[in-house]
Formats: C-alpha cells, structure tokens, sequence
C-alpha cells in the first residue's frame, strides 16, 4: 500500500506558462516528503502533477515523466481516474460532501469508483477508515449526521478518512492544516505519522516547525521573480535542510530571512 515516486525532468505548463521547470526527484515509500518555498514558487501546481490533477484545468499540461513504482503516470493510455484512486489528495480547505452523512462520505471514493459492496464490507471499510483517521472513537455514534455538523478539524480527519476508503498508494496534502486552529492542527500531525507506516505522503506546508516535526525529507522550491518558473533548489534530509543547507536561499528561507 505504498510506492515509490519518481519525477524526471518534469516541466508544469498553465498554457504558455512555465511554472514550474525541470524538477526530478524520487520519494520513497512509507515516507513523508514535505515541499516548502515561498508562495508562487510552485508547491501545489507541481503536487497536482503527481496525480494528473494538474491537467484538469484547461491548457494546463506536463512534459517529462512521474513514475509509480516504474509505471509512468503520462504514458498514453494511462487513466488518469485510476491514477488518482492510487495517489489520493486532501485539500487545504476540509471538503466533506456538507448534506452527507458521515459514513456516505466516508463511502464517496468507493461509490464513484462504482464499486459495490455490501451492508457489512461498508460498515467494517467505515469503522476502518475512521480509525486510520483517528476519527472513530469522536463520530461512532453519529454516522448518519451531516458531515458538515463535524468541526473543522473533524473534516479534515474525515476527508482523510475518505481518501484512505479507496486504499490509496499514496496520500498528497496540500497545507492540510492551514485551515485549523493548533490542536487540530496537532492531530492531523500526529495522524500523519502514523498513516506513513502506510503510505507514502507528501505534504505542502508554509509552516517550517510542520515541515521538520512531520517530514523524513524536504524538497525547497523557489522563484527568481514574477512571471519566472518555480525551481527545485534543494532536496534532502529534513535535518540537512533545517539545519545544515548546501544553498545559501534554502538557509535564507528556513532561517525565516525571506519568504
Ligand atoms: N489555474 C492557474 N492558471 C494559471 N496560472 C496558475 C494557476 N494556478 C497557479 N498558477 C500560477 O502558477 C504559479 C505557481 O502557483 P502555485 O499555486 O503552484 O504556487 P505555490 O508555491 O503553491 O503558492 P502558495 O504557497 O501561495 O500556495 C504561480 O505563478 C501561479 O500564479
């Protein structure tokens, strides 16, 4: 339930717009990768590229390769529907479907994605993913109340939930917590490390303290000025990064200096 990621050389295009330019990296599995960089730079759109998100704003397009475990989401004939069953998202705003019940909205992925299961397969895939979410034991007795009635830390969990429903090989958050107040934000943390003995996650964040308490590795992207591609600067261990840069504007920036 987890693979490897690689990207190879990969350009990210709205129309005629470079914004993000000839990044390669790879993640490892049961790993959690955080992007940081200051705003523009890139963090989302290139996100959305490791699930062919990215492509579904019109002329929007990628050149270059991003591979799952050695199968290249862009080759021709690749679904983009099934890539994104394999590599599931959780968005900065929680996004539950609001007038759903919890547990349908726990059951979303797995309705869309037109499989059937029974009375008892969705109940036990509902208690399941609920625990993985660390949600179970707060919303058991409410299943069938609204998703909206959840507060939003709640949502957040819960949207995890509905990510992990479809049993993913991989979870993208992108600023997961920017939306919540600190305790919630401390559970969808500790959350994290625990869905990374799982899966392999990257995360977006502007918080530099959630970027070194829940990431193995960091990936500091940057911009040279407006209208300018987003670049991969430096990619290694979180601790290197936060504590012993290579590049001078990896230190600037994770020393608060800009950004
Ligand atoms: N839908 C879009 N159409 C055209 N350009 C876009 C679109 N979305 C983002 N961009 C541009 O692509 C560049 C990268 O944006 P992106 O949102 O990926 O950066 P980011 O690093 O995630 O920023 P932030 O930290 O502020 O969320 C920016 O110049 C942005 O204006």
């Amino acid at each position: 339930m987890s693979k490897r990621i690689e990207v190879e050389d990969l350009n990210v295009y709205y129309s005629k717009f470079l914004a993000v330019e000839d990044v390669s990296l790879a993640i490892e599995p049961r790993s959690v990768t955080a992007f940081i960089g200051p705003s523009g730079c890139g963090k989302s759109t290139f996100l959305r590229t490791l699930n062919r998100m990215h492509e579904t704003i019109p002329g929007a397009r990628v050149e270059g390769k991003v591979l799952l475990n050695d199968e290249d989401l862009y080759a021709p004939g690749v679904d983009p529907v099934l890539v994104r069953r394999e590599v599931g998202m959780v968005f900065q705003r929680p996004n539950p479907f609001p007038t759903m019940s919890i547990r349908d909205n726990v059951l979303a992925g797995v309705k869309l994605n037109n499989k059937r299961i029974s009375k008892t397969d969705a109940d036990d895939l509902v208690e399941k993913s609920l625990r993985g979410a660390n949600l179970w034991n707060e919303v058991k007795d409410r299943l069938e109340k609204p998703g909206a009635g959840l507060s939003g830390g709640q949502q957040q969990r819960l949207c995890i939930a509905r990510a992990i429903a479809v049993s993913p090989e991989v979870l993208l958050m992108d600023e997961p917590c920017s939306a919540l107040d600190p305790i919630s934000t401390l559970a969808i943390e500790d959350l994290i490390a625990e869905l990374k003995q799982d899966y392999t996650i990257v995360i977006v964040t502007h918080n530099m303290q959630q970027a070194s308490r829940v990431s193995d590795k960091t990936a500091f992207f940057n911009i040279a000025g407006t209208g300018k591609p987003g670049k991969l600067i430096e990619y290694n261990d979180t601790a290197t990064i936060f504590g012993a840069p290579t590049v001078q504007a990896t230190e600037d920036y994770v020393s608060g200096r800009f950004g």
